[in-house]
């Protein structure tokens, strides 16, 4: 078998799907995307398949390594998504070749299921409550929202309180019926995260998400020596050697690779295999679309530390087309108790509406991630 063509579709809400195809006719696909950067990955897809029209799709773990070494430069989040995406189509190929589900291929599953959570509240964590209730009702209790809005260097007592109160309300409301994470995603700094993280302590979240900026790193370690809650960061580390680092220094609890940043199946099995070895769990980060969350599945149901897996049902972000709008087999993706059974199909175990993606793609946004300031003008984490 050898490859002939990749195609990639840009799609709403701010996906794109990449199309491996082969001379015998079976064809993989795969999520190769930097949210907002869309086409900078699209690029970098076109640029690494001059390295693989006419190759045997089969020799994954060689694609993989020629695709990463052999451009000299490697790393960062526009050629391990570009990587990433090409690896889920590969995998997915293998899969529908022989039969079998990508966890099959893997060693099989470690469990029967995978616990799942949901978005809650937006980019500003605001009605929460609210959305907390309209989600337990189908019998989701694990939860994620953005722990606070912008926050400056040095922020005041009032943004703290801002921050504290929405997570007081959470557990006055729930009590410990439901667990929810906080993702600071990004945007407090090293002193104004030991200040959050203390004043939230007695809330016990189930996580604290990017405390700080992965460029930050160096201060997961000391961030865990003041505090007893978990911390949780990853989907802006792309490689085995940048999760090597946080590792060895210890302070992470959970590992959040991204299975379309971070180098695709092949590199995230290899993560999930050197968190287990700290005794760090395994949290997918996948804000994005179906076949970045089947990949996910793929390694959380052959990763034992795997606790569990982000997906993007009513998550904000979804405008303009909701996770299984282009998934024939929606059924497959059925959350029952708030957890994923295993994807039985072969490959990937996605079913794509290909009409669907051919005629959305004609209309896909650039999406782009707002551009916050604060008060003084000064550019903010979003
Ligand atoms: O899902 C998460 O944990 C996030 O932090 C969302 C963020 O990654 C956006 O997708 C970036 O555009
Ligand atoms: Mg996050």
């Amino acid at each position: 078998m050898k490859i002939t063509r990749l195609t990639t579709y840009r799609l709403p809400p701010r996906w794109m799907f990449l199309k491996i195809e082969t001379d015998e006719g079976v064809c993989g696909w795969g999520e190769p995307v930097i949210e907002g950067r869309a086409r900078s990955v699209e690029a970098a897809v076109q640029e690494l398949g001059d390295y693989l029209i006419g190759q045997d799709p089969a020799r994954i773990n060689d694609l993989w390594q020629v695709m990463y070494r052999g451009g000299f430069y490697r790393g960062g989040p526009i050629l391990m998504s570009a990587i990433a995406g090409i690896d889920q189509a590969l995998w997915d190929i293998k899969g529908k070749t022989l039969g079998v589900p990508v966890w099959q291929l893997l060693g099989g599953q470690v469990r029967d299921r995978m616990k799942a959570y949901s978005w809650v509240g937006g980019d500003r964590p605001a009605e929460v409550i609210a959305g907390i209730e309209t989600l337990r009702a189908i019998g989701i209790d694990t939860f994620k929202l953005n722990g606070c809005a912008e926050m400056s260097l040095i922020d005041n007592s009032r943004a703290v309180d801002e921050a504290v109160n929405t997570v007081a309300q959470i557990r006055e409301v729930f009590g410990n019926q439901i667990e929810f994470g906080l993702d600071f995603h990004g945007r407090v700094s090293a002193p104004m995260a030991k200040i959050l993280i203390k004043e939230l302590e007695p809330y016990r979240p189930l996580f604290i998400e990017e405390p700080v900026l992965a460029e930050q790193a160096e201060y997961y370690s000391r961030l865990a020596a003041q505090t007893h809650l978990p911390i949780a960061a990853g989907e802006r580390m792309y490689s085995r050697f940048e999760f090597k680092r946080v590792l060895a220094a210890g302070g992470l609890a959970i590992v959040q690779p991204d299975l379309s940043h971070a180098g695709g199946i092949t590199e995230c099995v290899k993560i999930a295999a050197m968190a287990e070895a700290y005794d760090v769990g395994l949290a997918p980060h996948c804000p994005l679309g179906p076949l970045a969350l089947a990949a996910c599945l793929q390694v959380d149901f052959v990763s034992h530390n795997a606790v569990f897996q982000e997906q993007s049902m009513g998550i904000h972000y979804n405008q303009g087309a909701e996770l299984l709008d282009y998934v024939v087999n929606k059924a497959d993706f059925a959350m029952h108790t708030g957890s994923f059974a295993p994807l039985m199909k072969p490959g990937l175990g996605v079913e794509i509406d290909e009409a669907l993606v051919i005629e959305r793609s004609r209309d896909a946004p650039d999406w782009r991630n707002p551009l916050w300031r604060h008060a003084d003008g000064a550019v903010a984490e979003w």
